[in-house]
C-alpha cells in the first residue's frame, strides 16, 4: 500500500504528529511525507491512501487571516494551506482512501476541527473514508504536544494500515 501524508504546520507540531503516522504505517509499504509549502498547488494523487493533517484555526481550516495570526506568534510563513490544496485537488482515482487529523487545544466547548472539515472536501473529491477524522492536542497554541500524542499517532498509523485494503489487481473490483 502506498501512502502519502500531506501536511500543513505552523509551529511544527502537526508535523511531528504526520511523521509519527508514517512511522505507523510504515508496515504496511511506503509513506511519503509532504509538507504543504513543498506540494504541488494543483495535486493529482496517485496512492492508495491520502492522509492529510492541520492545524485548527478558528475552529475550523486555516485562512490567510489566521495564518497571518499565527505568524504574529512567532510561526513560520505559511501562504496557503490545506484548504486552498483540497480546494485545487482532482478528483480522486476511483476506490482511493483518504482520512484527515488535526492537532488542536483540548478546551471543553469549543467546538470544530480542521479534520471534520478537510473530511467533507476528501468526500466531495469522491475519497473512500479509511477512518473518521481524528484529533491530536497541543497544550497551548505553540505546543508542546500532549504527553503521549505522538504514541498515539503512530498506532492511529498503524490502525489505518490495516483498515485500507491492497489495490487489486487491474481488472478487479475493489
Ligand atoms: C489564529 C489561530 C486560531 C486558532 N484557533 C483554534 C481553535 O479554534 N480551536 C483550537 O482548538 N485551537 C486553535 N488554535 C490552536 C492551534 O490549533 C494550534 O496552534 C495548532 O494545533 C498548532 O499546530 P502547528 O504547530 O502544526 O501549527 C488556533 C491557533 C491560531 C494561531
Amino acid at each position: 500500500m502506498r501512502s502519502l501524508i500531506v501536511v500543513e504546520s505552523m509551529f511544527g507540531n502537526t508535523r511531528a504528529v504526520a511523521d509519527a503516522v508514517a512511522d505507523g504505517l510504515a508496515s504496511a509499504g511506503p509513506v511519503t511525507v509532504l509538507d504543504l509549502a513543498d506540494a504541488p498547488p494543483a495535486p493529482h494523487v496517485d496512492v492508495d491512501l491520502l492522509v492529510v493533517g492541520a492545524p485548527t484555526h478558528a475552529f475550523s481550516l486555516s485562512r490567510p487571516n489566521t495564518r497571518h495570526a499565527a505568524e504574529q506568534q512567532g510561526a513560520q510563513h505559511r501562504d496557503r494551506g490545506l484548504r486552498e490544496w483540497l480546494a485545487n485537488l482532482s478528483p480522486c482515482l476511483p476506490g482511493t482512501f483518504a482520512t484527515a487529523f488535526t492537532t488542536r487545544i483540548p478546551k471543553k466547548f469549543v467546538p470544530g476541527s480542521a479534520a471534520k472539515a478537510a473530511t467533507r472536501r476528501l468526500e466531495r473529491h469522491g475519497y473512500r473514508a479509511a477512518a473518521p477524522p481524528e484529533d491530536f492536542f497541543v497544550l497551548d497554541t505553540a505546543g508542546p504536544l500532549r504527553a503521549g500524542e505522538l504514541e498515539r499517532a503512530t498506532a492511529w498509523g498503524q490502525r489505518l494500515a490495516a483498515s485500507v485494503p491492497d489495490r487489486p489487481l487491474k481488472g478487479e473490483a475493489r
